[in-house]
């Protein structure tokens, strides 16, 4: 699914329009009702709402849903809060409509009009929509301030009145925090930004039958992945396939007291189709990893503690494993920054041709050692969390910048980066970004980044495109957290259960 900006929006409102065609009105119409729709399937209409519209289009949803709820016998307040001279036209003509039902308009124009907000109640805020211009001032700013200190339950419609869809805020903004955001058609970029969390709650997007045409050919970086277009991805097994088919991966994972990473991320790769698993540990690993992960094999490394590449002669390894035996490599889960470990990296680094997972220690070692980026071959995924891609990369101020700088190194370094967190964003060398759509704050879990890794070694090994890899990766790990989620709840969740929870159809 797209994600557009807000011009986009609102060429697209007007392509319907004319292309439809359809009066604006009646696309407003349009609008109220998929909110009614999901509005009532959530409150029952025995609690009082209050409902607060602006005086732009953002209102006149507003009014149009104060009409629908009260045909519906939902027990009704409506306050149009005054802040300029003028409305737009559709709000005027379902303010006339509205008046034909309900006397019960409150005009809030001082402070003194706004209403107390009692903690039993459900707020519906359409002050402000995608049409926000400048910070909130005034009446409109109170009243924000007045809902966000009420303790009741608010639902915005669109956007929260005085976020902006698509560029930062200022830090000192008044924004209407709710409980659920329910937006018209595509989801907008301000959702899936960390700093937004609390100005966007649960989110949900309703239909509302905005032109096809438009939305497909609308040019945007900004994906949002849905579970059908995640599927598609997925590849068919062929009834005569043999593990030869799927391919060999090698993981170079662990340390001293942090085989559990190694653990973890060969467990993780093995239950994501892959058909051979290599996994090399240093020499302390050796035992655990051929009793906790019996299907992988096991190249000790010379080494009694980290990973230097070098193989353990003792145990009849000749050669340094060479990356052409592989068809996919995945470094980095529990390796730690010795030196040694360095040198390995900048032995086989080199040597790959083929793209390669790098998370982790890896990465750290690759921002202590940039010219090392240069050298991966082209469409590796790299998969830091956001302290990490800061330490391969720059701060910055906001999370639209932090967008630019990752779009950016995505491309000059021609790699794929899973920026982790909630939304995971899956930036592509073509300057593409997928949003995940799956996972929860349970997966906030030490492991849970190990495990990723050897998903994503396993589908490179199975021969998935990268960028598809990525995408289908990051979300297959994000809905077996769902799943671990469902059965026992986010708390107690563990790397291994995510393990568990993978599936693949
Ligand atoms: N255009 C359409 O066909 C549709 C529009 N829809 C609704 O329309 C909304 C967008 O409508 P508008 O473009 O009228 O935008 P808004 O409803 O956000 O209002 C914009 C108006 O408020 C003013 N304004 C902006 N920031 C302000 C501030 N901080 N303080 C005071 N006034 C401010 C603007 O100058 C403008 O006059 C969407 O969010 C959505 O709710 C939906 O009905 C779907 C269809
Ligand atoms: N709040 C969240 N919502 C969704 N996914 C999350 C959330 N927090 C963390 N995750 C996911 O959990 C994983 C954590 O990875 P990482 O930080 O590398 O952990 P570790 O290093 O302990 O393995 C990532 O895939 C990330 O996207
Ligand atoms: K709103």
């Amino acid at each position: 699914m797209k994600i557009l900006n807000v011009d986009q929006i609102r060429a697209l409102d007007q392509y319907t329009i004319q292309k439809e065609p359809i009066a604006p009105l009646n696309l407003m119409e349009r609008a109220a009702l998929a909110f009614v729709d999901w509005f009532v399937d959530h409150f029952p209409n025995t609690i009082p709402t209050k409902i607060f519209c602006g005086l732009g289009n953002n209102g006149g949803d507003g009014l149009a849903i104060a009409r629908l709820l009260l045909e519906r016998e939902y027990p009704i307040e409506v306050y149009v809060v005054r802040y300029a001279p003028r409305e737009s036209d559709d709000f005027m003509h379902n303010h006339r409509r509205l008046k034909l039902v309900t006397e019960q308009i409150s005009y809030v124009e001082y402070s003194r009009d706004i209403p107390a907000i009692r903690h039993n109640e459900v707020v519906i805020d359409a002050i402000l929509g995608s049409g926000l211009s400048r910070p909130a001032e005034g009446i409109v700013k109170s009243t924000i301030e007045t809902i966000n200190r009420a303790p009741a339950t608010v639902v915005s419609v669109d956007i929260a009145s005085g976020l902006n869809a698509d560029k930062p805020n200022d830090a000192n903004d008044v924004i209407i925090e709710p409980d659920y955001t329910v937006t018209f058609q595509l989801p907008k970029l301000a959702f899936v930004l960390p700093k937004n969390g609390r100005y966007v709650g649960e989110w949900h997007v309703v239909d509302i039958n905005l032109h096809k045409r438009y939305i497909d050919q609308a040019n945007t970086p900004y994906f949002f992945t849905q579970p059908h277009e995640a599927r598609l991805l997925l590849h068919k097994r062929d009834r005569f396939a043999h593990k030869g088919t799927f391919g060999h991966a090698l993981l170079l994972v662990g340390s001293y007291g942090k085989i559990g990473a190694a653990v973890l991320s060969a467990k993780a790769c093995l239950r994501s189709g892959v058909g051979l698993l290599t996994v090399q540990v240093p020499r302390c690993g050796y035992a655990v990893l051929q009793t906790a992960v019996p299907e992988a094999m096991c190249r000790p490394d010379g080494h009694q503690n980290v990973l230097t590449g070098v193989p353990d002669h003792g145990a009849g390894e000749a050669h340094s494993p060479s990356p052409a035996d592989y068809s996919a490599i995945g470094i980095g889960p529990g390796i730690g920054k010795a030196s040694e470990t360095l040198a390995m990296l900048r032995d086989i680094i080199p040597l790959v041709t083929k793209p390669m997972v790098i998370d982790a220690d890896a990465l750290n070692l690759l921002s202590e050692n940039q010219d090392l980026l240069e050298k991966l071959p082209p469409n590796s995924i790299l998969t830091p969390h956001p302290k990490e891609f800061e330490r391969l990369t720059q701060k910055w101020d906001n999370d639209y910048q932090k967008l630019d700088i990752l779009r950016e190194f995505a491309k000059k370094h021609r790699v794929i980066v899973v920026l982790k967190g909630a939304y995971s964003a899956v930036a592509t060398p073509g300057g593409e970004v997928h949003f995940n759509s799956t996972g929860n704050p349970g997966l906030s879990t030490g492991g849970t980044g190990d495990v990723l890794t050897g998903v994503l070694t396993a589908l490179l090994a199975q021969g998935y495109d990268p960028v598809e890899a990525a995408v289908l990766g990051v979300f297959a790990h994000g809905l077996a957290g769902d799943r671990v989620a469902e059965q026992r709840g986010p708390i107690g969740m563990t790397a291994s259960d995510v393990i568990d929870a993978l599936r693949w159809d």
